[in-house]
């Protein structure tokens, strides 16, 4: 670390694959060096503690969505994609398909759907509890519920859901840099990428599902009908691989705090804030960009105009300034206020369709089951935005 007219300047490379595999010393450092570091590889300006990311991420009229929230500036790069409505816009783009997706994924909205999805997770559990009592978490439960329930819940097709992890996946790599991991994908890319724009059209959609409502709504002049599919496109970029790993975080969680399961089965009602508590402690989102609108005075730093910031959400949820004993996953722990779904304008609105999603499951999971433990090492899928699991080999004990 070196200090350039008193601005920290770093050599860290977070989309290393060693940082991406164990990125919590990483973050440690980075915190602990000042408010905010300059990233020399990139170029960027990063910000790992909780006071300043709470700043950035509450002040979109400084810190903008609309130039891309990855590493690369819309207005000097063409976007892989054409930009998203929600997360790459600012107001007042933003505004309206902002409200047609908080009513349809909204907690009200969701209602309707809390006793199917509660019945659809004690029949998963049961299937698993029918099969061996050693199994990888990842396969059978992070990845199998969201993928009954949330594309039914869209109107998706039968047909072609495979398409929908890898291009998440691909989707959250394209944040960062062009590295391997943008590169080894690129060749399948197009393919998942024709299927989901495809699924976004009105005669794809099924009746009464999240996207024929998108549609819906364009119908009542709330968004135009060129916004509907890209509203739809939201969905399925950010409502899959998201909550697989959010579940796959709160799994790991439990299986390496046996004492917090317990505590979770004494008190099944604590499913919520055990997600939550996950959220915050692995932060399957671990990063996302903002752009400076203007030169920002930030006390130590000005950040220029039009150079792109790093905000460190992993980092944050795990601030010492603002966590009591942050490195430890616990159910006594109020975790509201965390970053892991963001906050301000742009905060995580299919937040209520994962808490559902992880309700229902670990509701099921703590009514038939009396241990969960690790049955050897949990490996990670390195994603340069998502924390990812690969697996979690564990075995169960059934109630
Ligand atoms: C554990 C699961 C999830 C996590 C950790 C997560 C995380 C986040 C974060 C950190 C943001 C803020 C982005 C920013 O400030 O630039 C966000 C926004 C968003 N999320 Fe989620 N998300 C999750 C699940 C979902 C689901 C299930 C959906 C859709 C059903 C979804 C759809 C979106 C959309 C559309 C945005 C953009 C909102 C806006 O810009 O107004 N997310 N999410
Ligand atoms: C989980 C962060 O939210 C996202 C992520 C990727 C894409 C989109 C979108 O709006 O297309 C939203």
């Amino acid at each position: 670390m070196t200090t350039t007219d008193r601005l920290p300047v770093s050599d860290i490379d977070p989309f290393a694959m060693d940082v991406l595999e164990d990125p919590w010393a990483t973050h440690a450092t980075l915190r602990d060096a000042a408010p905010v570091v300059y990233l020399r590889r990139y170029g960027v300006y990063a910000m790992a503690r909780y006071e300043q990311v709470h700043a950035a991420l509450t002040d979109w009229q400084s810190f903008q969505s609309g130039a891309g929230v990855g590493l690369s500036h819309f207005g000097q790069e063409k976007p892989w994609r054409p930009p998203s409505l929600l997360l790459e816009a600012d107001p007042p783009r933003h505004d309206a398909p902002r409200n047609v997706l908080a009513g349809i994924i909204g907690p009200r909205a969701l209602r309707g759907l809390r006793e199917q999805w509660f019945a659809e997770a004690e029949r998963l559990v049961d299937e698993v509890l029918a099969d061996s009592p050693e199994f990888d978490a990842v396969d059978r439960l992070a990845e199998a519920f969201p993928l009954r329930v949330f594309p039914d819940a869209v109107g998706l097709p039968q047909e072609g859901r495979e398409h929908l992890l890898p291009y998440g996946s691909f989707a959250f790599n394209a944040f960062g840099p062009r590295n391997e991991l943008v590169t080894s994908a690129l060749a399948e890319a197009g393919e998942h990428s024709a299927w989901v724009n495809e699924q976004c059209s009105r005669e794809s959609l099924s009746d009464n599902g999240f996207g024929s409502r998108i549609w819906g709504a364009a119908d009542h002049y709330d968004i135009t009908h060129e916004q509907a599919p890209l509203l739809v496109r939201s969905l399925l970029t950010a409502g899959v691989d998201t909550t697989v790993n959010g579940i796959a975080a709160v799994l790991y969680a439990l299986a390496t705090n046996p004492d917090q399961w317990q505590r979770l089965r004494e008190t099944p009602s604590l499913a919520r804030v055990a997600f939550d508590e996950a959220v915050r402690w692995q932060s399957p989102v671990q990063t996302f960009f903002r752009t400076a609108t203007a030169d920002i005075d930030l006390g130590t730093v000005v950040v220029p105009k039009d150079h792109k910031i790093l905000m460190f959400l992993g980092a944050a949820n795990r601030d010492p300034r603002r966590w009591t004993d942050p490195d430890r996953f616990d159910l006594a722990r109020d975790p509201s206020g965390h970053v892991g779904f963001g906050m301000g304008i742009h905060q995580c609105i299919g937040q209520h369709v994962a808490r559902l999603e992880a309700e229902a499951l670990l509701t099921a999971l703590t009514a038939r089951i009396e241990t969960i433990e690790l049955t050897g090492p949990a490996r990670v899928r390195c994603n340069n935005t998502l924390r990812s699991w690969q697996q979690v080999p564990v075995r169960i004990r059934a109630a």
